[in-house]
């Protein structure tokens, strides 16, 4: 069954507790946060405090998605703070082998990103060791920009991967995430789709989190 994971991103900051509760309530599967530093992508967004803010307020996982330089010095203080999985981006990681160690060892779960324009192959030694790829649908940075097509191919490659080599990993997407392109990720092998704006923008989220899911193939 296709999860689905609001980015809060796109939320009401003022009002962070209750929009995550809305969307908990409303079918989410986990809450996705994204981490920016203003260095690895052109944004500054939020940090481990308020992580730790809201994490009181839902007891769905934190899916902490970290567009930062240098994460091997900030993934304890997000996993002290709550984050249940943490993913950091193979372009910003000089050891990546290390980093996912570092996030293990933390407590945390493990994923790793990459952005549209890197190869699969780039991440094809770290597939055994983490729990979660994360496929950039957008480049990293900003919510609500269109859904990079070309990515579909890369979902339907690591899903091919994994079915060979029997791992267990799930696939998450990010970026461009609506009722049209849910279909088109879900068809390729995605299990997790992040949707920002699609959710968030929406009067009714509880409304949107279901069509959504709905058009991923969810039957229930
Ligand atoms: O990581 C990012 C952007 O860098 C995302 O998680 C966005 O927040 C998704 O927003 P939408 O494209 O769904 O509006
Ligand atoms: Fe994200």
């Amino acid at each position: 069954m296709t999860k689905i994971a609001p980015s809060v991103l796109s939320s009401d900051f003022s009002q962070l507790g209750r929009e995550i509760q809305d969307v908990d309530r409303g079918g989410a599967d986990y809450i996705h946060v994204d981490v920016m530093d203003g260095h690895f992508v052109p944004n500054i967004t939020i940090g481990p405090l308020i992580v730790d803010a809201v994490r009181p307020h839902t007891e769905l996982p934190l899916d902490v998605h970290l567009m930062i330089e240098n994460p091997d010095s900030y993934i304890p203080a997000f996993a002290e703070a709550g984050a249940s999985i943490i993913s950091v981006h193979q372009e910003a990681c000089l050891h990546l082998h290390r980093t996912i160690q570092l996030i293990k060892n933390s407590g945390a779960k493990a994923g790793v990103v990459i952005n549209p324009a890197t190869p699969v192959d780039m991440i094809r030694e770290s597939l055994h060791d983490v729990d979660l790829v994360l496929l950039m649908t957008v480049n990293p940075g900003f919510g609500g920009q269109s859904f990079i097509p070309q990515v579909l191919q890369k979902i339907e490659q690591v899903a091919l991967l994994r079915e060979k080599q029997q791992l267990r990993f799930e696939i998450e997407v990010d970026g461009g995430v609506n009722r049209d392109t849910a279909k088109l990720c879900a068809d390729a092998g995605a299990d997790v789709l992040v949707a920002g704006s699609a959710v968030f923008k929406q009067g009714d989220r509880k409304q949107a989190i279901q069509e959504i899911a709905l058009a991923a193939g969810r039957t229930e």
